[in-house]
């Protein structure tokens, strides 16, 4: 900081939260610019709570990826729940995600009314206003303004790249004075084996969503640099024989297709040629046992 009127630096903590589908995910990434959260077309994928750092040159605004808030039916749920807390109570600014496209329900006022408790600085951030149009959106944000108290209400398309550095300002504007978080070669706070689980998670559930929803868990054993190639060793948890054999497919042809689509997406994320070697396992009821749940990093 000086006394010359310049700016102060400014850093802190933000996350998005919103009812599941909100486009949380696909709009991290479109702010981060880099596959990091993991997207899909079904509710309650994102697990692992992971730390973007967007940098400039007076401001350093942290990014915490927190999975949806929902109703706990297991101890996973449990977890969950007061790991959303957890980060809630913990950052400077949130940005309640509220799809343009579908009516303002009581998800969505619910989140707010638990969000009014909070220190933080609440934004309402109306999300895919591609899919809408003018007067819909106009419509949506009169609908979002009247559900709360927010500091701002900001239209963005995380598929079109519409206001996404708008609200990335917005948002910075919103950061206490502070000195820089992070060093300034940091992206992100996770280690490369949690971003490489989380690709092979996506590819295993990739088609069969419906039939194990939230049934598979992945363990990055180890990543062993050689050359000009990467060799990664990685076990893909179901909790039941009859899952794995769903993963697993006819003749192995669906855990080669997973193994395919995992490697082009962790080259893509690495930039170096990988190996991936995978294994299918059981660990039974994962998700309501503690021991096995601390194993797979939850
Ligand atoms: N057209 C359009 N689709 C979007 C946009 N943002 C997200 N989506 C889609 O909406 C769906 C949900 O997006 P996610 O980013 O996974 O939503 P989320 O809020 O993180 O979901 P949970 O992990 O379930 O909490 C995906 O199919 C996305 O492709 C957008 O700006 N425009």
């Amino acid at each position: 900081m000086s006394d010359r009127g310049e700016r102060p630096y400014r850093a802190g903590f933000a996350c998005f939260v919103g009812r599941p589908n909100a486009g949380k995910s696909t709009l991290t990434n479109a702010i981060v610019g880099q596959k990091i959260a993991i997207t899909s077309n079904k509710p309650q994928t994102t697990r692992h709570v992971i730390r973007a750092v967007l940098h400039r040159p007076d401001s350093q605004l942290v990014l915490v990826d927190t999975p949806g808030l929902h109703r706990p039916r297991t101890l996973l749920g449990e977890r969950l729940n007061d790991l959303v807390r957890q980060t809630w109570s913990e950052v400077d600014v949130i940005g309640l995600c509220i799809p343009a496209d579908e009516a303002v329900g009581r998800g969505d006022r619910f989140i707010t009314g638990e969000l009014a408790e909070l220190k933080a600085t609440v934004l309402a951030v109306v999300t895919k206003t591609d899919l809408v149009d003018k007067k819909r959106l106009a419509e949506q944000l009169l609908a979002v303004s009247e559900l709360g108290e927010f500091a701002a209400v900001v239209p963005v398309s995380a598929v079109s790249g519409h206001q996404v550095d708008t609200l990335v300002d917005v948002m910075t504007g919103y950061l206490p004075p502070s000195p820089q978080l992070y060093p300034d070669d940091m992206l992100t706070e996770d280690p490369e084996q949690v971003l490489v689980a989380e690709l092979i998670r996506e590819a295993a559930l990739e088609g069969v969503r419906d039939e194990l929803p939230h049934s598979i868990a992945v363990v990055v054993e180890e990543m062993v640099p050689e050359g000009q190639l990467m060799k990664i060793y990685a076990d893909v948890y179901v909790e039941r024989p009859s899952q794995k054999a769903i993963v697993i497919g006819h003749r192995a042809s669906r855990l080669k297709d997973v193994g395919i689509r995992a490697r082009r997406q962790i080259e893509e994320l690495l930039g170096i040629r990988v190996y991936l070697d995978l294994h299918v396992r059981v660990a039974k009821d994962w998700q309501r046992d503690p021991k096995q749940l601390r194993k797979l990093g939850f």
